[in-house]
C-alpha cells in the first residue's frame, strides 16, 4: 500500500511538471500563441460550418500534433541552448531540424483543412 502512495505521488509530480512545461510552451513562446489562434480560428469555422463529428476529430488531431511538435521544438532549443550556447553547426542543424518538424506538422495540417473546408462549402 505504501509503495502504491509513494508511486501515486510521483506520477502526480509527473503530471504537475508536464503542466508547467505546457504553460511555459503556451506562455513564452510567441509560436505556440499562433497554433492557439489557429486552433480556436479553426474550432470556430468548425462550428460555423456545422461539422460532423469525423471532423472535430481530424481538426482536434492535427492541432494536437503541431502543438506537439512545438512543444518538442522549444524543448530542442533550451538544450540546444545549454549545452551549446555558442555558435556550432550541429547545434544549428538540431534547431532546424526540430523546427522542420513543426513546419512539415503545420502545411499537412492547413492541407486537411483546406480540404475539410473545401468539402463543407463544394459539396
Ligand atoms: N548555438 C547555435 N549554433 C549555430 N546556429 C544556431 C545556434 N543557435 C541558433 N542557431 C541558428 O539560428 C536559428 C534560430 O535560432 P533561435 O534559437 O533564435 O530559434 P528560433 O527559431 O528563433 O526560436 P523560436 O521558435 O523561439 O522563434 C536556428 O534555427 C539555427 O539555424
Amino acid at each position: 500500500m505504501k509503495r502504491l502512495i509513494i508511486y501515486s505521488r510521483g506520477r502526480l509530480s509527473a503530471f504537475g511538471y508536464a503542466f508547467r512545461g505546457a504553460y511555459d510552451l503556451l506562455v513564452n513562446h510567441a509560436p505556440s500563441k499562433i497554433h492557439i489562434l489557429a486552433f480556436l480560428g479553426m474550432m470556430l469555422i468548425c462550428w460555423v460550418l456545422d461539422f460532423p463529428l469525423w471532423k472535430w476529430v481530424a481538426v482536434l488531431m492535427c492541432s494536437g500534433m503541431v502543438l506537439a511538435a512545438e512543444a518538442l521544438n522549444t524543448a530542442v532549443e533550451y538544450v540546444v541552448d545549454l549545452v551549446s550556447p555558442d555558435y556550432h553547426v550541429l547545434a544549428g542543424k538540431a534547431k532546424d531540424v526540430a523546427a522542420g518538424a513543426v513546419l512539415f506538422t503545420a502545411v499537412f495540417s492547413g492541407i486537411v483543412a483546406l480540404l475539410l473546408i473545401g468539402d463543407a462549402l463544394f459539396n
